[in-house]
């Protein structure tokens, strides 16, 4: 590991386990297990954990939103659509907080923020409902002023930066998307909400991002379940050349 970046203000990590699920999905299978990757991360420094429960299931299950917060000792963050099926698990699972995503059956990722202008009233109520809960609700917008300010008009507590589009440029257009995101969390945070950011973040791309000051919290899943396909792949091999020989391994520590 080389020096950290001196110029640092401590930010928090949320891991986001969806693609671990994916993995699991793709088979059918028991393993791997988002709720053991989340208490993996707990060990290795995590301060919460993410997970986004599509309506079309993809990846997390019912089932892993609730083990996941009965077993893992990290504050949750539940990403869920705006629909009543999701804020009757919310108020089930009562999350430390939820962020409130816009969803498309056919999208490979979730492609924008919520449209918050759109939708004043309805998103008021439904903020509204998850609050009085005691869920801290957080919006995930795209880094415009206008969906800013609306978010502090329908009570969310918390925005999350979308960095989708600064993930994907390159050259003037990535520096150009740092300075919108950096511009809207000095809004967000003027304005008295918490601002975290994600989406697409990775181990190349991420510290003009974590070095936003008023930036709280990043939430951070594809690059960390591929970096670690990659990192463990030797052990992996390994252990499974070891046990075909008639080696003793405890395979249990995968899950497997
Ligand atoms: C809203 C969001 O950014 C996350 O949910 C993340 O992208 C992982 O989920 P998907 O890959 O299914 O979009
Ligand atoms: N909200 C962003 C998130 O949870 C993780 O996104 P990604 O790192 O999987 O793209």
């Amino acid at each position: 590991m080389s020096q950290p970046h001196t110029e640092h203000h401590v930010i928090e990590l949320g891991v986001n386990v969806d693609h671990i699920a994916t993995l699991r999905q793709a088979r059918g299978t028991t393993y791997p297990c988002p709720v053991q990757a989340a208490d993996i991360a707990r060990q290795a420094g995590a301060d919460g954990v993410t997970v986004h429960l599509r309506e079309d299931r993809r990846h997390i299950q019912d089932q892993d939103v609730y083990r996941i917060r009965r077993e893992v000792a990290l504050p949750m963050n539940l990403e869920m659509a705006t629909t009543k099926e999701m804020l009757e698990i919310a108020l089930q699972v009562l999350p430390k907080e939820c962020c409130l995503v816009p969803e498309k059956r056919s999208e490979l990722t979730t492609e924008g923020g919520l449209d918050v202008l759109s939708q004043v009233a309805a998103l008021t109520d439904y903020v509204g409902e998850l609050s009085a809960a005691g869920i801290m609700v957080s919006l995930f917008i795209d880094p415009e002023p206008a969906q800013i300010e609306a978010s502090k008009h329908v009570g969310a507590a918390i925005v999350e930066l979308h960095t989708g589009q600064y993930a994907d440029a390159q050259g003037d257009g990535a520096a150009a998307e740092l300075i919108r995101i950096r511009d809207a969390a000095k809004i967000a945070h003027a304005l008295g909400m918490q601002v975290n950011a994600g989406h697409g973040l990775h181990y190349q791309n991420v510290v003009p991002i974590a070095q936003i000051p008023e930036v709280v919290c990043l939430n951070i899943g594809h690059a960390i379940v591929s970096r670690a396909a990659i990192t463990g792949f030797y052990e992996a091999v390994f252990a499974m050349k070891q046990i075909m020989n008639g080696a003793r391994l405890d395979g249990e520590g995968a899950g497997l």
